[in-house]
């Protein structure tokens, strides 16, 4: 049983009508408090009798009397709300898949509510232990921390017909929405016979502001094949309170939000708002990114699509270069502050000389400088081809551009043309200083990488995170996240995805690999420019190119 883990769950067979407005705005609640379940809980949750531990707290004992001594162990489990934590006498269902043909031949249709995945796969004493490193762990298992393992649930917290999901996707584009959104659809009706959904319109600010779509399997049927969002999506117009309104007033109980680190922020505030209201609402939020920059899971959809695609923008200018004399070719590839797209667009392709990406500071000029390698493979090969990400070497640009601060509508910091810029330093450079003739081509492809479809990996990817998510939101979970950890899918509390960003590691043998690959320079030792960028500057940069407004 789950409240093994979190909650008293109730096996009444009564259901709460669907929360709406009039039902349950004008009301007040007070729910009875739970000392060791309420979230934002790390505080005091239980693991078979063994108290669960934050990061940043102490183990706490448990204070129920059927569990177990504690026993601290360093195991620690990062759990996600449940709706019994403020909805104590919420009645539960046995699954509908029991019932369903998809899961009748499986061994084990429902997730163990003890299974949890390790964030880190480690075995602390690997030489004493004759053990398998495993993901999936259940007691007795290593310390660490680990995330409740996805998927279906004994019992869940909605009956079918009294679901009225939503589905909304905010922030940029990427590979695979689209699939996510058609799989959200199928796995609701399939799964569990749920025939109202909605779609939300041009991201959050279309929660109080446009129609709703009617989504049904028929709908969605061929959209996976398209890229964008069929739903359309929009930065900016995150109004918590308009949006929560909205749900209420629509008798939605089911809410799936797709998009990246600042929509999962928008959907913890929504989530916040609804424990708040005390309303019988699953929030789902299912991580988006091209860049690939969102933090515990281990790659964001869309991103195999994307290196997939950037490599035909590198074969163009490669292609190009190696037919002229002296051939420069610069592909800039997307990445705000994190540079895996071009990290993996590079060692994908081998026709790449030098890959830049925002993690590794590089310098124009001096010994070990990019013109300096430059020069070298221009005789060496005669044409050399540059992959840089977008947010790479932004500090230089701003210095010389002394552009103005823009922001996007929701409050990122608009990037100056590195490419471009790299591109007239370069030609600037040979023509100017070394008096020699180049040949430069630029190609930006940065739209086409993301306004695909998925391929076939992204498209499985996102069926599987589609339904885990509606797995979750059917078992009452609410407030978390989806993705791989480990590569099992786990549900993850909203803020561990929000509160930093994955980057470029350089300590790390991905980018070991990567210098290996191209032998570059590591731009370690620099001139002039290297040290005024010194390590100071540099956090202040990233600080500041993080800061948003909203
Ligand atoms: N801190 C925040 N709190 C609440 N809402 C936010 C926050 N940051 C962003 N949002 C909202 O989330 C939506 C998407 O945010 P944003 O444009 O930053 O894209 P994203 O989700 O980070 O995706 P990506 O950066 O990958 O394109 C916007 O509607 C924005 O208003
Ligand atoms: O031009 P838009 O649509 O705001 O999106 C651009 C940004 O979105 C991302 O794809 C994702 O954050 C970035 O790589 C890029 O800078
Ligand atoms: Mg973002």
């Amino acid at each position: 049983m789950e409240s093994a883990i979190s909650s008293p769950l109730s096996t009444s067979s009564h259901m709460l009508p669907s929360p709406s407005r009039s039902s349950l705005g004008s009301r007040s609640h007070s729910f009875p408090s739970l000392p060791n379940l309420r979230y934002p809980s790390f505080k005091s949750r239980c693991f078979l009798g063994i108290p669960f531990r934050s990061r940043q707290t102490q183990p706490i004992r448990c204070q129920s009397s059927n569990q177990q001594p504690a026993k601290d162990d360093g195991f620690v489990i990062e759990d996600v709300p449940h709706l019994t934590d403020f909805l104590s006498n919420l009645p539960s269902y046995p699954n509908p898949l029991k019932q369903s043909q998809a899961y009748a031949v499986v061994k084990q249709t429902f997730v163990s509510t003890d299974d949890v995945v390790a964030q880190k796969v480690s075995d602390p004493f690997p030489r004493f232990r004759k053990r398998e490193k495993k993901v999936v762990v259940q007691k007795d298992d290593p310390r660490g921390v680990h995330f409740r393992r996805a998927g279906p649930r004994e019992k869940v917290y909605f009956k079918s017909d009294e679901v009225r999901a939503c589905i909304v996707t905010c922030g940029g584009l990427c590979p695979g929405i689209n699939t996510v959104i058609r799989e959200i659809v199928c796995g609701l009706n399939y799964m569990y016979g749920v025939e109202d959904i909605l779609g939300i319109e041009g991201g959050y600010r279309g929660f109080y502001s446009k129609n709703t779509l009617r989504l049904t399997p028929k709908v969605v049927n061929d959209i996976h094949k398209r890229g964008g969002t069929f739903l359309r999506t929009s930065r900016g117009g995150h109004d918590t309170n308009k949006i929560v309104d909205n749900i209420q007033d629509r008798g939605i109980n089911q809410v799936y939000i797709i998009g990246g680190d600042g929509t999962q922020k928008g959907a913890a505030l929504i989530y916040k708002e609804v424990e708040k209201r005390g309303l019988q609402v699953a929030v789902a939020g299912i991580p988006k990114t091209i860049d690939n920059d969102i933090a515990v899971i281990d790659k964001s959809f869309g991103f195999d699509t994307a290196v997939e695609e950037a490599q035909r923008a590198i074969n163009a200018a490669h292609v190009e270069v190696e037919s002229v004399e002296n051939g420069v070719g610069i592909v800039k590839l997307m990445g705000r502050y994190s540079g895996f797209i071009a990290l993996y667009a590079t060692l994908a392709s081998r026709d790449v000389d030098c890959c830049l990406v925002p993690e590794s500071p590089f310098y124009l000029e001096g010994r070990g400088g990019l013109f300096e390698f430059v020069e070298e493979r221009l005789k060496e090969n005669g044409h050399v081809v540059i992959v840089l990400a977008e947010g790479a070497g932004q500090e230089y640009v701003a210095q010389e551009m002394q552009a103005v601060d823009g922001k996007d509508a929701s409050g990122n910091k608009l990037l100056l043309d590195v490419g471009l810029w790299l591109t007239e330093k370069i030609k600037d450079h040979f023509t100017k200083v070394q008096k020699m003739a180049i040949n430069t081509k630029y190609i930006d492809p940065t739209y086409m990488i993301r306004a695909i479809p998925s391929n076939a990996s992204d498209n499985i990817y996102c069926t599987l995170l589609a339904q885990s998510a509606v797995h979750g939101a059917m078992a009452g979970f609410s407030g978390f996240t989806v993705g791989p950890v480990n590569s099992r899918h786990a549900y993850i509390p909203i803020s561990r995805v929000t509160e930093t960003q994955n980057t470029v590691n350089l300590t790390d043998r991905m980018w070991a690999r990567l210098l290996a690959s191209t032998n570059q320079p590591s731009f370690l030792e620099g001139n002039e420019l290297h040290e005024r960028v010194d390590k100071e500057d540099v956090d202040v940069i990233n600080h500041n190119m993080r800061a948003t407004s909203i």
